[in-house]
């Protein structure tokens, strides 16, 4: 405790909570340091709540999975494996949801992450039916930011889509890899050449398939290219409002990615509409950036004429465009 400073007037200690934080955080964290709000979401882990820090005030997500069900679906692997991934992306200042420190009681594991206050991307470009240019633009300056940071350190997202883009409480994106709610043991992916951090993969078919390239479909070999491929769906999508490869079940949307087989609708920028179609290529070392020098970023799609005036190295400090 701060010693007394004996010459200022005597005043009663304080009574506003948000100065009784002594910012002094434990070296490890038990649940005690936390006051537990309501839940978030239901994985197919456990529980997320919200949760307040009491030593900082901090509001986090805290994703609480119960071993036993880990143990008996045979995960431990998997979620070890989804740690080392949270923990390689600690680093990132930007554009991730955060692991902040992991701890766990008898029954119990618990992963303290970043609360993504303003829930996912996509009820928001629902919501508006499709994002103005600048809208569309800074949202996808930030996802690139995180691809280009991900796949530096030899990740591949492999799920890219709407729902595991998150916001966070200024409206800056925050990826995240929610794992699909039925997890099936897949074969696992071959490590190719460069990439160091192979992720066990739940069936990737589960939950949405629209955002899926073709080799994954095909052959299940995924590459940073296969994010590339989503991410100029979620282009399209932010600036359409849907999806570019729609159908009425899975089966007819694998057609219709493997026929390259979407249409661009009347309005659909010019600039947009060139990205998209550079990214949305059959064949994966054709898609734009697919040649860039891995580990340095994606400069060719930072060139792309659709990115004029997107100033990439301050984007989390910039005050995102209001989405209406
Ligand atoms: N960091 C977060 N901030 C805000 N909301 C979150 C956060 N993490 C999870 N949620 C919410 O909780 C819900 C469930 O999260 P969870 O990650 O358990 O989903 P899941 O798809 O079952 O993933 P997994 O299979 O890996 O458990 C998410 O859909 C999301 O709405
Ligand atoms: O303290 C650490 O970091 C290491 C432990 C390791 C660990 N203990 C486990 C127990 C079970 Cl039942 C399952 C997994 Cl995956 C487990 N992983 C741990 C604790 C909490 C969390 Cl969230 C993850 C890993
Ligand atoms: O918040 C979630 O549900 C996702 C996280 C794991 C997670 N995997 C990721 C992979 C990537 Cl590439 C990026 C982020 Cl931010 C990632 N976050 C997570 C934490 C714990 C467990 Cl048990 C499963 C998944």
């Amino acid at each position: 405790v701060a010693p007394q400073n004996t010459s200022a007037p005597r005043v009663p200690p304080t009574t506003n909570p948000a100065l009784a934080y002594t910012n002094r955080t434990p070296a490890k964290y038990t649940p005690k340091d936390f006051i537990f709000g309501k839940v978030i979401g239901e994985g197919s882990f456990g529980t997320v709540y919200l949760a307040k820090d009491i030593h900082t005030g901090k509001e986090h997500a805290i994703k609480v999975c119960d071993k036993r069900h880990i143990i008996k679906e045979k995960k431990t692997e998997y979620v070890t494996r989804e740690k080392e991934v949270l923990n390689m992306l600690a680093g990132a200042k930007h554009s991730f949801v955060r692991l902040y420190c992991t701890f766990q009681d008898i029954d119990r594991l618990y992963f303290v992450l970043s609360y993504a206050k303003n829930g996912e991307l996509l009820p928001y470009i629902n919501k508006v039916g499709s994002f103005d240019i600048e809208c569309t633009k800074f949202y996808s300056a930030e996802i690139l930011r995180g691809l280009e940071y991900l796949h530096g350190l030899g990740i591949i997202h492999r799920d890219l889509k709407p729902e595991n883009i998150l916001l966070d409480e200024k409206m800056h994106v925050l990826i995240t890899d929610f794992g699909c709610t039925k997890i099936l043991k897949e074969p696992e992916v071959p490590l190719n050449e460069n990439e160091t951090h192979v992720r066990e993969r739940k069936n990737s078919f589960v939950g949405t398939a629209q955002y899926l390239s073709p080799e994954i479909l095909t052959d299940r070999n995924a590459s940073r290219s296969s994010d590339l491929w989503a991410f100029g769906c979620i282009i399209y999508q932010m600036v359409a409002g849907l999806p570019p490869f729609r159908a009425r079940n899975d089966y007819m949307i694998f057609q219709k990615i493997q026929k390259l087989d979407y249409e661009v609708p009347d309005g659909f920028s010019e600039m947009a509409k060139s990205l998209v179609e550079q990214l949305l290529v059959l064949d994966p070392t054709q898609r734009l950036g697919a040649q860039d020098e891995h580990g340095a970023g994606y400069p060719s799609i930072r060139a792309h004429p659709f990115f004029e005036g997107v100033d990439f190295e301050t984007l989390h400090e910039q005050t995102p465009p209001p989405i209406y």
